[in-house]
């Protein structure tokens, strides 16, 4: 049997990702263009079947060589498939799998969730295999399969239900070796209940008690694939996701990472021309820049004076002076030429004991600090800066200095707050910082409670669709955005248009207080180096730095775990800290001039 060629395993280049919204309207054009949609449904299948067949021999293959024992192939072995499916396209697919596998000498079962038993009744009838051009899709395969005399039974709740509290299962379909979702696709828009609630709970829990492969066709059910949301953790946890014709979008933000597993894709029909849909929504990045090497004749002026204004000391009480020095030390490290920070003067002892290169200046002379603002090449203002009304009045002064001397400037953490509280009382600000931001570059980057408060929003409104909260975002208030969190957002803009893209690097031990410190200050940093090129500075330069910086981190754990090395200084997500990112930053710096 062939190998399928997944095209796009590995690569460097930034993937395209689409909403269901352009999905349909990519398949409508096709279709229009005179081609078969369950001609394209058949072949979908096909190509899945075959990855289904490989894939599984992989595992095992796997399996063999951890277990040390030697792979022998057992003719009379017969693989056994659980497929379940649901009454839409995506379930159609499941039956035209069911179909082939058993061809290709597979032992299949259909789980076929939400169908009555009359549909099965009507289906066998010669009837309606005479009328098969009144049928749908789904409809037509499931004929197929039942034709083929391919083994089924209808999901019932109770033949899955917990017995006595035991992790033993009432199992009344057979085991297998590869459990199939196709339950939901690209259709899927509200929360599943009821019984499609219930199969996709008992989905899951069969695949992990009998330790077999899972595979989502399209997507894992549950899973929305415009948005990444999943609603109430109930979606098919997928070890591999075989994703037709387009990328999506769901699959690589928010939720998506925790439920997709590996995700191959089977593109199916080819890019068309001029079809609107596929422009993409946004484009998944997971690789930086080159960065050009510094010319020998250059000076620390040639490469930027960074200002951080933040690191506060409220009431004489709480401080927030490690948000500055993360910062500013992880601005540092990716090569500026020289950082001041503006921070309380309560601070300054612990920022030049961990950041001699550092200068200082006391966060409330004011006109110290305005005079600064004129001279650095950017500014960068919020992380720890306190969210009382004498903050606020700072922040108000200090942006208006950064617009009227014409600099870059980040908005980052408190100062987001400030804006946000602005936004509600129609300050002049707003619009100052929005008309600045046509003619220099201001960067915002809020978390989803952030955001959330900047747009009026509550924080599920934002999580439930993050591509429109980003894009609220830039409309209200102008600028470039990021939207931090797992599969971070960026949204850049140019004369012509926005660009989105969605960071494909970072890890959850990044889930850890200071982290968005160090990432303002990997923005500000990058920003200030203007030998640069435009790509090597840009926004998204600066996520993708941070996260593969974050990466490194634990990968070295998981090359040092693996070669037995001295243990004690290992770094994995657990216990990962924002203040061991400057190191780690440095070193993804010197790769990428590599
Ligand atoms: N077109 C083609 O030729 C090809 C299509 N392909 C395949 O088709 C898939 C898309 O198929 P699809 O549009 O039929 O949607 P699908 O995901 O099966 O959902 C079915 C229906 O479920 C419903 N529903 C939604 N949410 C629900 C919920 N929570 N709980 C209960 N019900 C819910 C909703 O209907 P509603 O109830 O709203 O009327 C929805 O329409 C795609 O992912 C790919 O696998 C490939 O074969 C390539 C060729
Ligand atoms: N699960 C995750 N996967 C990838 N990146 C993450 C994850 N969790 C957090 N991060 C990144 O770490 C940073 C955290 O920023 P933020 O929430 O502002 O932290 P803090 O306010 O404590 O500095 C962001 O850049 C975010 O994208
Ligand atoms: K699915």
């Amino acid at each position: 049997m062939p190998v399928p060629v997944n095209l796009l395993a590995n690569t460097t280049m930034p993937i395209a990702l689409h909403s269901s919204e352009q999905l349909y309207a990519m398949e409508k054009a096709w279709f229009a263009d005179g081609y078969d949609s369950f001609g394209l449904m058949k072949q979908a299948a096909w190509q899945m079947a075959q990855y289904i067949a490989v894939l599984y021999e992989q595992k095992s293959l796997k399996k063999c060589a951890s277990d040390k024992i030697e792979f022998c192939h057992r003719p009379t072995y017969q693989h056994r498939v659980s497929i379940w499916v649901g009454k839409g396209n995506n379930g159609g697919d499941g039956w035209l799998i069911a179909y082939y596998l058993q061809q290709m000498g597979w032992q299949v079962e259909v789980i076929a969730v939400g169908f009555d038993s009359h549909e099965f009744e009507i289906a066998n009838t010669t009837q309606c295999l005479n009328k098969e051009s009144a049928l749908s899709d789904a409809e037509k395969a499931l004929q197929i399969a039942l034709s083929a005399n391919c083994s089924y039974q209808c999901f019932e709740n109770s033949n899955y239900n917990d017995n006595n509290n035991n992790s033993e299962k009432l199992h009344k379909h057979q085991q297998a070796d590869v459990y199939v979702d196709a339950l939901f696709g690209i259709g899927l828009d509200r929360a599943p209940a009821g019984i499609h609630k219930q199969a996709i709970c008992a989905f899951n829990a069969a695949t992990q008690y009998d330790s077999a492969l899972t595979i989502a066709v399209d997507i894992p059910s549950g899973l929305v694939a415009s948005t990444g949301q999943v609603f109430d953790h109930i979606a098919v946890q997928a070890d591999i996701t075989l994703c037709l014709i387009a990328r999506k979008f769901g699959l690589h933000t928010k939720d998506g990472m925790d439920y997709s597993g590996e995700v191959i894709d089977i593109p199916l029909i080819p890019y068309q021309v001029g079809n609107t849909a596929f422009k993409p929504a946004a484009k998944l990045l997971r690789t930086a820049h080159h960065l050009s090497p510094r010319r020998q004749n250059s000076y620390k002026g040639s490469y930027g004076h960074v200002l951080i204004i933040g690191g506060n000391r409220i009431d004489g009480s709480q401080g927030m002076g490690g948000a500055a020095i993360l910062s500013a030390s992880s601005a540092m490290a990716t090569g500026t030429g020289k950082i001041t920070v503006a921070c309380h003067e309560a601070f300054h002892g612990a920022l030049l004991t961990s950041l001699p290169d550092a200068m200082t200046m006391n966060l409330h002379d004011t006109d110290g600090v305005k005079n600064l603002i004129k001279e650095a090449s950017v500014v960068a203002i919020g992380m720890g800066l306190g969210r009382d009304e004498k903050e606020k009045a700072v922040f108000i002064t200090y942006i208006e200095a950064a617009i009227a001397a014409g600099k870059p400037i980040i908005i980052d953490a408190d100062g987001l707050y400030h804006l946000a509280a602005l936004q509600l009382d129609e300050h002049q600000l707003i619009t100052q910082l929005k008309e600045h931001s046509a003619q220099h570059q201001v960067c915002f980057t809020p978390h989803s409670g952030e955001a959330a408060k900047l747009l009026n929003k509550k924080i599920s409104e934002v999580e439930a669709d993050r591509l429109a909260a980003i894009n609220q975002c830039t409309e209200n208030y102008g600028g470039d955005w990021v939207l931090k969190g797992a599969g971070s957002l960026i949204l850049e803009q140019d004369e012509a248009e926005h660009h989105v893209y969605v960071c494909g690097v970072g890890n959850a031990g990044m889930a850890s207080a200071g982290m968005g410190d160090v990432l303002s200050g990997v923005i500000v940093g990058l920003l200030a180096q203007q030998d640069l090129n435009e790509d090597a500075r840009s926004l998204h330069q600066a996520v993708l730095l941070h996260g593969l910086a974050g990466d490194f981190l634990v990968k070295q754990t998981e090359r040092l775990n693996m070669t037995n090395h001295n243990r004690s200084l290992l770094v994995g997500q657990r216990g990962l800290q924002a203040q061991d990112m400057p190191a780690a930053i440095r070193h993804v710096m010197q790769l990428l001039n590599e």
